[in-house]
């Protein structure tokens, strides 16, 4: 049965109205000192009315999925990320006893490096970590790095998120020496995405030529049996640990591959369980009004006509969340981007993800939000204590005018008739960073369900993984047939090959020339088909 809730339409000029709104449409959690306010989203209450059937829908949905259907029946998978935090929610024992053990194994990893028992192969205390994963398996560690590391607490963090060498070289040049005493974690779910692989092979070879002990220090981050499981068994890691089969990449954090970091740098991992867990009770009620990760789903369906058609404009007015709009991205986009609903239907449905932090963006790209295109609505994330160690000088205290400009901010697009919605936490620590992860998991959740689009499979990120590996494929064709020395246009090497195409040759040709790899073309770069390579 839907509870009836009157309060009145949104209005830009009405302050009183607003007032209203704000205190009829207002969550709050007591223990968790976390407010969710979305009476500046123009969200009515015939849309509560007409959205709640559907959520009874999504209610049971997620109640489905909890309870361990095959959430993500494309690949057959069922969806367990509730579980990392609630062990006893998981179907069965062994899962539950699997869980538990982990998180007792990474905290005991955890503070036996940072307390130096366990060591480097030089006997050396371990200073540094080199984080190597990409997406979920490199998003996740970084929020937790950023958000919650303190100075001088625990290790230095280093992230290969990406196969760009110039990126690479950068970051083992600023690890200099201290790579042989840096913990090598590798992640990968699949434990064979290209990225990561690459990046733990150039991190391998740096510190063998230092004359390291890889084995020593590498840890991997794995499927049971994946190949870098394989690899990592065979030559006897200093460690591994598991991720879950029923563990998407983007809902990755509440397992090894956000604890593991967080345990790392000394922070206490069952805290931020504990806050996950909480948020997941209160976003399990199965009532419109009074879940908030109900209320913030409805809002963004209503705010894009449950097409995406706003953009969420993510705006944390604290900077240890600066990436916590790209955790989003991963999380929303890759979870809600979608071609086909579940029945098959072409619909494209997304929510498109952006921002940094405030006041910051005040000063970047505020002003088209408040006078340019409406097609966004901004999230805006406030912790309301401030840090004793900055004090106020003259009388100005920094974190008063951080609240004035975002209330500004706030104020200013609600008069423009833009749409906001607002998460205010009393404090911000590893159990408040877990409670607003679970929000928007479970956010994510509902919002897919409206939507009736599988939230948990990628299979256009898989569709480029595969354009991605012909490409290589090509390469290797190409630079196998200008081996013998003679020169082609690119056409004519198209032409023997009888693969890929005229342009995509050009691209690796263009590449493969900038740089010392004995190819050289003829011609003017400004008219591809007057072009000849070959290898000099
Ligand atoms: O952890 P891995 O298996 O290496 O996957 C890393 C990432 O790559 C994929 O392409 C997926 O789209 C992401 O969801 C995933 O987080």
């Amino acid at each position: 049965m839907h509870q009836l809730m009157s309060f009145p339409d949104f209005s830009a000029s009405d302050a009183h109205v607003q007032w209203q709104r704000f205190n009829n449409l207002l969550w709050y959690h007591n223990d968790l000192g976390i407010w969710l306010d979305i009476s500046r989203m123009h969200i009515n209450a015939e849309d509560f009315e007409r959205l709640g059937p559907r959520f009874d829908q999504a209610f049971k949905a997620m109640q489905a999925l909890e309870q361990g259907s095959i959430a993500n029946a494309d690949e057959q998978r069922m969806v367990g990320h509730y579980w990392l935090r609630q062990p006893q929610l998981a179907p069965d024992q062994e899962v539950r006893d699997h869980i538990a053990k982990e998180i007792d194994l990474i905290e005991t990893f955890g503070s036996n490096v940072v307390n130096g028992l366990i060591k480097a192969p030089n006997g050396k205390q371990f200073t540094d970590v080199l984080w190597i994963g990409i997406g979920g398996s490199g998003l996740g560690p970084l929020l937790m790095i950023r958000a919650l590391q303190n100075a001088e607490q625990g290790l230095r963090f280093h992230f290969f998120d990406n196969v760009d060498p110039d990126g690479m070289s950068r970051v083992l040049g600023n690890l200099g020496d201290a790579l042989s005493t840096t913990l090598v974690v590798t992640v990968s779910k699949s434990g064979a995405t290209p990225e990561p692989h690459l990046g733990m092979e150039q991190a391998r070879q740096r510190l063998e030529e230092m004359g390291g002990r890889w084995s020593g220090q590498a840890v991997a981050v794995t499927m049971l049996n994946s190949q870098l499981d394989q690899l990592a068994q065979k030559e006897s890691w200093l460690k591994r640990f598991d991720m879950f089969d029923w563990v998407g990449g983007r809902t990755s954090i509440t397992s090894a591959v956000g604890l593991l970091p967080a345990a790392l740098i000394g922070c206490n991992t069952r805290d931020f369980l504990a806050g996950a867990a909480q948020m997941d009770e209160a976003t399990r009620v199965p009532d419109l009004h009074s879940n908030p990760a109900a209320l913030m789903a409805a809002a963004w369906f209503v705010a894009g006509d449950g097409l995406g058609r706003r953009d969420m404009v993510v705006l944390p007015y604290r900077d240890r969340l600066e990436v916590f709009s790209r955790y989003l991205q991963q999380l929303v986009m890759e979870s809600l981007g979608k071609r086909l609903d579940r029945d098959g239907n072409v619909v494209h449905q997304g929510l498109a993800v952006y921002g940094n932090k405030g006041s910051t963006d005040q000063h970047a790209y505020v002003q088209q939000l408040r006078d340019g295109v409406d097609n966004f609505f901004a999230t805006f994330i406030e912790v309301l204590e401030d840090i004793e160690n900055i004090p106020a000088i003259n009388n100005e205290h920094p974190g008063d005018f951080l609240d004035g400009f975002l209330q500004g901010t706030r104020a200013a697009l609600s008069q423009g008739g833009r749409q906001s919605l607002s998460i205010s936490m009393r404090r911000f620590d590893p159990r408040r960073l877990g409670a607003l992860v679970a929000l928007f998991e479970r956010a994510v959740g509902l919002y897919g369900e409206l939507v009736n689009i599988n939230a948990y499979h990628q299979p256009g990120v898989e569709s480029g993984k595969k354009a991605a590996a012909a490409i290589l494929n090509l390469q290797s064709r190409v630079e196998a047939l200008l081996a013998d020395g003679v020169d082609r246009s690119a056409g004519e090497i198209h032409q023997v090959i009888g693969e890929g195409s005229e342009e995509a040759i050009f691209w690796i040709m263009r590449h493969l020339t900038a740089n010392k790899r004995g190819y050289v073309a003829e011609g003017d770069w400004g008219i591809p088909t007057s072009l000849r390579f070959s290898k000099g």
